[in-house]
């Protein structure tokens, strides 16, 4: 099931009081189209904050600064006003939506608009843009041929071309007027056309109708590779599984019916149908295509596989532990579908420049037409040719698709190397970090300490552990793990039951076991000089400590050793080529982590609470260090990651690193950090490279035009030429590295 954007964190919506409304809308696929419904949806939910994501066919409506309530049934008149369908009800139909919802068809004829129609359904050669181009060229080849062997025929025959042409172009104009939105590309292409037709151009007027509709197709060309950017992933789901059935026999069953508790048999060379957990027998497993992790892992019994991964070597039995739509692969394209929905800051700020770009260009083009002729009695024929020249050039459809092509390829190439980012606004944050904060358990650290010492006070050793484990049995903090496992070493998991423990993030867990009340963490407020000095005497090995005590009074220290992670080294250093400082923020006690930071030769601060490593981000960033990255791992980081400008969770795929943070490392990779960083100034250069073509060429186009040194094909083959070069430079994202 569809969630209503349960990811809705503190970057993209700041605390909206209300719900956005997400609409599934068939048809449209294109930078056009989504100006107009931008446009449409403003008018009748005014002060919100609208974003139409082409691809996808989603239109999101959020209330940031509106003034009154969001009316669903307004903004989907408002959509359906303008020829578009729209899918009846919210979260769930959008996915059908997207996927096969191309109803509108049989509602609105096929025009130059009705491009959504064999976008998914077919090739590119079969859309109604398609079709276009070959009416239109076909009728301008035809034209042309006539000229030559007829030239007495005159222009008729490219009026005729014209016409045929221009004909569901100007229908999709009308239709756009009637919903209220006059100013839109197929306008200004209606009326160039029309206006070149009455000054007897009517040869350019058939090749810029046709030039436009080759623009048209290329656009839709380019969105859908844009989409398949991230849909590829779901690909990688096998179709068919083998499952396993009661009786022991093994049946081939489609993938997508597999139910949690089913068992399937997955063979080597086979993908893993499901996500799911090992029952019987071991083997190398390749996880590459879902997390980028580029070394093979040898997986046995009870260990946790991902759907779409490659068993290498060995037979398995898996028991799936999620439905084909709750598993990882489904998950994150869930995610990165709804990140391109968000827009960036400079994708707005892009939208606003066009909307106001527009009549602006056309007032020129009218003055342009009108004025030297009135003025200064120049020759009205040339002028008005120039006009209508401006007018074409007039179209911003490659500014409007400069930006959101290229974050949409962002983050479907980051997607496909495990970098789970939320967002263009996250993208554009990640670009400007100078910052990473890291904690240091489980992020810098293996996160998998192991006892190395124990120390009883008044109590014997065994007792310690027995205690401490027996409070540490529902813990997730991986010291609980080093405690459990050091007391099945010792003696078995015979332990007594613990009663009330709670768990108080960044200091430890309380509880009561066989009637004595007991503390088990950090040596907060214990004043014994015992104590003291076997902390400090672990500290200084680099350990980290859990102190069990009972009523103020120490009864024992045990203290644990977490290797560091074999890439943190290559990690920081590659943090360091992209100019970015980093700092460790952690909980463990100071001593620890110095140690640590010694040894990987960066600044440490140790012994804080969730709340400090939240307060320390916000100093830094006050302090003037620019944009901070947070990078954590468990709950005792969330203030933290969302203090930070970017908070990035490292933990391969689960919920929490999932839905909580702004981005996320699938692979547990200390260097996962840095190529997030650079892929999103990677983005961040694609889009400034885009709005330069975009502008320059139009910029190079009006002086051209005014001076009548370039006509009106020219400008509608920049315009084509410049919309398809920035979808192409977006779509290099795209390309594996
Ligand atoms: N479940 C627990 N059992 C025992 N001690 C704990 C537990 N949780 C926390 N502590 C104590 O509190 C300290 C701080 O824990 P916290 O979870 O904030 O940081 P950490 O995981 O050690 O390090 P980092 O902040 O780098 O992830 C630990 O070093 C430990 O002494
Ligand atoms: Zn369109």
């Amino acid at each position: 099931m569809r969630q209503m954007a349960p990811h809705d964190h503190h970057i993209t919506s700041p605390g909206g009081a209300q719900p956005p409304l997400r609409l599934a809308v068939g048809g449209m696929d294109c930078a056009s189209c989504a100006m107009k419904i931008e446009r449409a949806v403003g008018r009748v939910a005014p002060g919100a904050e609208v974003s139409v994501n082409v691809p996808q066919g989603i239109v999101r409506v959020e209330a940031v600064n509106a003034t009154r309530p969001l009316d669903r049934a307004a903004v989907t008149a408002a959509i359906t006003a303008l020829g578009y369908s729209v899918a009846p009800a919210g979260g769930d139909a959008v996915a059908g939506a997207s996927r096969h919802g191309h109803d509108h068809d049989a509602a609105a004829p096929a025009d130059a608009h009705d491009h959504g129609a064999a976008a998914d359904a077919g090739p590119w050669w079969q859309t109604a843009k398609a079709r276009m181009v070959g009416l239109a060229g076909g009728a301008l080849a035809l034209a042309t041929i006539l000229d030559l062997l007829w030239p007495a025929a005159g222009s008729w025959p490219f009026v005729a071309a014209a016409l045929i042409g221009l004909v569901p172009v100007a229908r999709a104009a009308i239709r756009a007027a009637r919903a209220g939105s006059v100013l839109t590309i197929e306008m200004l292409m209606t009326i160039a056309a029309v206006g070149a037709l009455a000054i007897d151009a009517a040869g350019e007027a058939a090749t810029v109708v046709f030039l436009f509709a080759v623009g048209e197709m290329l656009e839709g060309v380019a969105a859908s590779r844009a989409r398949r950017g991230i849909r590829a992933l779901a690909d990688l789901v096998p179709r068919t599984a083998r499952r396993i059935g009661t009786d022991g026999r093994v049946a081939e069953v489609p993938a997508a019916g597999l139910g949690i508790g089913d068992r399937v048999l997955v063979r080597p060379g086979d993908r893993m149908p499901a996500d799911g957990r090992i029952v019987e027998g071991a083997a190398l497993i390749d996880e590459s295509p879902v997390n980028g992790e580029s070394v093979a892992r040898e997986k046995g019994e009870g260990d946790d596989v991902f759907a779409g991964t490659v068993v290498q070597d060995r037979a398995l039995t898996v028991e799936v532990t999620a439905a084909a739509a709750d598993n990882t692969i489904a998950r994150i394209i869930r995610l990165v579908e709804e990140a391109q929905e968000s827009k960036a800051p400079v994708a707005r700020f892009i939208d606003r420049f066009a909307r106001v770009y527009m009549p602006v260009a056309v007032g020129l083009a009218l003055a342009t037409a009108v004025l030297p002729p009135l003025v200064a009695g120049a020759d009205w024929t040339t002028w008005i040719y120039r006009g209508l020249t401006l007018l074409l050039i007039a179209c911003p459809c490659a500014l409007v698709i400069s930006t959101p092509a290229a974050i949409a390829a962002g983050l479907a190439a980051g997607a496909r190397r495990g970098l789970l980012i939320k967002g263009g606004a996250v993208l554009e944050g990640l670009a400007g970090i100078r910052m990473v904060a890291f904690d240091k358990t489980g992020t810098l650290t293996e996160g998998r300490p192991r006892v190395v010492a124990v120390t009883g006070f008044g109590i014997d050793e065994g007792e310690v552990v027995r205690l401490a484990a027996a409070l540490e049995t529902g813990a997730s903090h991986p010291i609980a793990r080093a405690i459990l496992d050091r007391a099945i070493l010792e003696g078995g998991l015979d332990l007594p039951q613990a009663r009330a423990v709670t768990a108080i993030a960044g200091r430890g867990l309380s509880g009561e076991v066989e009637g004595r009340s007991l503390l088990l963490g950090a040596a907060h407020g214990l004043n014994d000089p015992a104590l003291d000095a076997a902390v400090s005497a672990a500290g200084e090995n680099g350990w980290s400590i859990a102190v069990l005590s009972e009523a103020g009074r120490p009864l024992g220290l045990i203290a644990m050793e977490d290797a560091p992670r074999a890439d943190a080294r290559a990690g920081l250093d590659a943090l360091a080529a992209h100019g970015v400082q980093v700092v460790m923020l952690t909980g463990d006690m100071p001593a620890a982590a110095a140690a640590a930071g010694r040894a990987l030769g960066i600044t440490a601060h140790g012994g804080l609470l969730p709340e400090d490593k939240a307060r320390i981000v916000r100093e830094m960033q006050a302090a003037g260090q620019g944009p901070v990255a947070k990078l954590g791992d468990g709950i005792n980081d969330a203030p933290a990651l969302a203090a930070a400008t970017v908070g990035i969770a490292m933990g391969g795929g689960t919920d929490v690193a999932l839905e909580t943070a702004d981005a996320a490392l699938l692979e547990n990779r200390v260097g996962g950090v840095a190529d997030l960083i650079g892929l999103a100034r990677r983005v961040m250069a694609v889009i400034r490279q885009n709005v330069a073509i975009a502008i320059g060429l139009k910029l190079v186009f009006l002086a051209t035009t005014i001076i009548g040194l370039t006509g009106m094909w020219p400008a509608i083959l920049a315009d084509t030429g410049a919309t398809v070069l920035v979808t192409a430079n977006a779509l290099r994202l795209l390309r594996r590295r």
